[in-house]
This record gives C-alpha cells, structure tokens and sequence, in this order.
C-alpha cells in the first residue's frame, strides 16, 4: 500500500456525469467499447448498474479495461467464518418490529484485530435485496486495514459514512481519501478494499437496494443550493499489474458472504469510461437553506442525496444533514418541533452535539424513530429553548455535524441492536421530564370559566 500520496489524489468532479480517465495514455479504446484488441492488450468488461433498457436518464454503465477480467477465479464458496450480523431481508426470521424510541451510545472500537467486513454489522432495515427493493443500515468499527482482500456488495449501494478514522478506499475506478465529514458512495457491484491509516474506525453505512441515489430536486430554491454537483469527487483510474496470489474476492450477496480465490489484484483496471462510478463529497461544501422570519421547516431542507421509490417524492432513502448553520427565526421554537412521521428516522452524529438533545446522543451513537414514534427536543432542550426567551438573538449553530437516513419503509430493528449493552434503555427518561405549562388562568378570570369544563373560545 503507497502510503504517501493519498491526500493529494486527483479526481473528477461532478455528479451523474459520463467520465473517462486513464491511467496510461491511449489505454481506453477510440470510437467504439469493445474493439476485437483493446489498447495495450487489455480486456473490456461492462459494469451495469441498472438494467440495459433502463430509460436513457436513469441508465448507468461503466466500461473497465483491465489486465485480466474479473471472471478469472476460482468458484464462489461460503466465507469461512461467516457473517453473522449481516441483513439484507427483513422479516420475523430476522428481525424485530419496535414503535419504541431507540437510541444506542457509541460502540466501542474493537480490541481484537478486525477489518471493515468483519467490523460491518446490520442495525436495522426493510425489503429485500432478491426483491431488489429496501434498505439496510449498518455500522461499523474496525481497526485494522484489509489485506488480501477485496468486498464486492452484489445486494446494493453502500453510503458510508466516517464517524471516526480516514477511509482509503481502492476501487476498480481508483483510490479515495473518505474523511469523517465526508462520504463515499459505493455503488452495487464495484470491488473496493479498505485501510484504516488512523486505525480504530467508526462510522454508518446506508445501503439501499434496487435503485441509486440522486441529488434531490431543488424546485422553489433554484438552480443553485444544498449539495452542488461539481463537489462530487469520483477517483481516477490507478491500477496494479503485479500477480497477487491468494488473492480473496469477498461478495455480499443476499447478506451472506461468498469468497473467490483469484492470482491478481482487482484493482487492475488501467482506464475506464461512465457513469455509474464510486463518489465522495464533503458535508462541509453543502449550502444550508432555512427559514429567515418565522417556524421551523422541514428537515427535507437539508436533503445531501435521496433514493427514490416510485412514488413521486417518496424516498426509499434520504440522507439529510444538520450542519452548522444560523438560526434567526424570530418568536419561534427554533429546535426540531415535537412530531411523528409516517416516514422512518435513523439518526447519527459525526461531531459535536444534535440542537435536539442536550444529552446522551454522542458521537458515535444513533437513535431510531420508527413510523409515528412521538420524539424531539429532550427535556433540557426544551427548557434551554424557552428560558432563552422570544426575543432570541440569531443564534449560529456550530461544531456539530448529525444525520438522518430517513425512509418510507418501516425497519425492522436486529436482535444484536436490540440487545446491546451499548443500547440506552433509559432514552425515553429524557422526555419523561417535560411538564405541562398548560394555564388557563386568563381565561379563567374574562370568562369565569373552572377547571374541566369543555369551553369553545371564540376569538
Ligand atoms: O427528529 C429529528 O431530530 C430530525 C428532525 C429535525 C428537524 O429539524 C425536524 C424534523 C425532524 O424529524
Ligand atoms: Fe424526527
């Protein structure tokens, strides 16, 4: 592994482009995809990422030319050890209906020598990856690089999120710095391996099936705002040609792992054109737009990428984020408003403390509120909120990065999510606090009105 030159990797930039790179000049074909000999004696092969018919704006496909092609192995066999903690069907057999609020303090990093595959492990999630419609979320801690090894996610996209440690990422389109801040998504299909060059790693991952994410409609706003396209950065070519032996193909494919020997590196892939490639983007480049006289908005504001369902507006998965930014408005209650929502909320903080809770959702941590589970600001929240008065000062939220994968299908939680010992059972302490200010003591004195009658007021 070069270890140098990874914060000076160059990229493209732009999202849902058609790209081209090589690492070799002349390496990609002129003029067609499948000449009868590719430039210096390289193998084409198609990645295809929706289906071939797929309608023109939605089709994404990459063509990689590389020294050997991914075919050349040895049979796919059951990984040895399995996997136990990996989802992708969510059912009675695999996991738990809860309307309770959840919320898990930070996993510990383990102790023992784990890479990014072992240290992956389902929370929660719905559908199925055969049905080719749901979602999955993971976290992961890990410690150590992987060596020897590449993962391939036959279910679905993965959306990693760092909560601590670089990510190196090699893929068959090249390498990628993901720092915590920044995100890395990983489409269906592409090998990649991770180094850990920090060591102990944590952080989140969203894998959906089925479909691919999408930066989100801006209507009202304009052609400009939120996540620019031009800041997502996608790797160019980079390739090793020595023989490899041993090396082990690690693939998802319906939550359980495969492995498949091979004598090379899969990171041979000296050129490639396309569209449906690996990205990063930094949470810091997004561009907050929010209210600027009065009420609370909607989350969706702060929409980074979306999955979409069917439904026109329906997310198989949105991944929203709540960076700093400048609260202004006047005579309101400027944290989260109490609610519920027919749509599912699994939160995360990368750093810093969530504007709706004063404790207990650390870095690290997460929390799940399913469909119509009541939830928003704890206690002290609350009352910081108010003590602060009606003439507020703006007030610029600061140091803090959390999210949300929010989605329409309603998860199903994992029995090692439920009954960890990182699970904070006590969450809903954190409201039980809230008083009643309920005072009808004006009216009581206009209208001589006592406590438990049933009284219309007409304004
Ligand atoms: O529940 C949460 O904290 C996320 C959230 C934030 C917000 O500003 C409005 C609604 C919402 O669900
Ligand atoms: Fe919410």
């Amino acid at each position: 592994m070069a270890t140098e030159n990874w914060s000076e990797l160059k990229y493209e930039s732009g999202f849902g482009n058609h790209l081209s790179s090589e690492a070799l000049p002349g390496a990609l074909p002129k003029d067609q995809n499948s000449p009868l000999i590719c430039p210096l004696g390289l193998y084409a092969e198609q990645v295809s990422g929706t289906s071939f018919t797929a309608p023109r704006k939605l089709n994404q496909r990459s063509w990689l030319y590389r020294i050997k092609p991914s075919v050349t192995h040895e049979p796919f066999i059951p990984r040895v050890p399995s996997q136990k903690h990996l989802v992708s069907e969510f059912n009675q057999a695999t996991s738990s209906a809860t309307p309770t609020q959840l919320r898990w303090k930070p996993a510990d990093v383990p102790v023992s020598p784990t890479d990014f595959i072992d240290g992956l492990y389902t929370v929660c999630g719905a559908g199925s990856s055969f049905l080719r419609h749901g979602y999955a979320i993971h976290m992961y801690t890990a410690t150590k690089s992987m060596e020897g090894c590449a993962f391939c996610n036959a279910d679905g996209d993965f959306l990693i999120v760092p909560q601590q440690g670089r990510l190196w990422i090699t893929t068959e389109c090249g390498r990628l710095q993901v720092s915590p801040g920044e995100i890395v998504v990983l489409p269906q299909g592409f090998r990649f391996s991770v180094n850990l060059p920090d060591g102990p790693s944590r952080g989140y991952v969203a894998e959906i099936f089925g479909t691919h994410f999408q930066l989100p409609d801006l209507g009202p706003i304009g052609a400009n705002g939120l996540a620019s396209a031009r800041d997502f950065l996608t790797p160019t070519a980079w390739f090793e040609r020595d023989s490899y032996p041993g090396y082990t193909i690690v693939q998802k494919f319906g939550g359980e792992l495969f492995t498949a020997r091979q004598d090379f590196s899969p990171f041979n892939v000296v050129a490639w054109h396309g569209n449906y490639v690996p990205y990063k983007y930094d949470l810091h480049k997004f561009c907050p737009f929010n209210t600027v006289l009065f009420d609370h908005g909607d989350p969706s504001i702060n929409t980074v990428l979306t999955a979409p369902t069917d439904k026109p507006g329906v997310a198989l998965l949105d991944f929203v984020i709540f960076p700093p930014r400048w609260l202004v408005a006047e005579h309101t209650f400027r944290p989260p408003y109490y609610h519920r929502n027919c749509m599912s909320e699994f939160m995360g903080l990368i750093y810093g403390a969530y504007e709706a809770k004063a404790d207990g959702f650390h870095p690290g941590g997460a929390s799940l509120h399913s469909c119509m589970t009541p939830h928003g600001p704890d206690t002290k929240s609350y009352e910081a909120t108010i003590a602060r008065g009606e003439n507020a000062e703006p007030q610029r939220i600061d140091g803090t990065m959390a999210f949300m994968f929010e989605s329409y299908l309603i998860p199903r939680v994992c029995p090692w999510a439920l009954e960890s010992p990182h699970r904070d059972t006590d969450y809903y302490q954190c409201w039980i606090g809230l008083r009643s200010h309920f005072s009808c003591k004006e009216r009581e004195s206009e209208d001589g009105v006592g406590s438990g009658e049933v009284v219309t007021v007409s304004e």
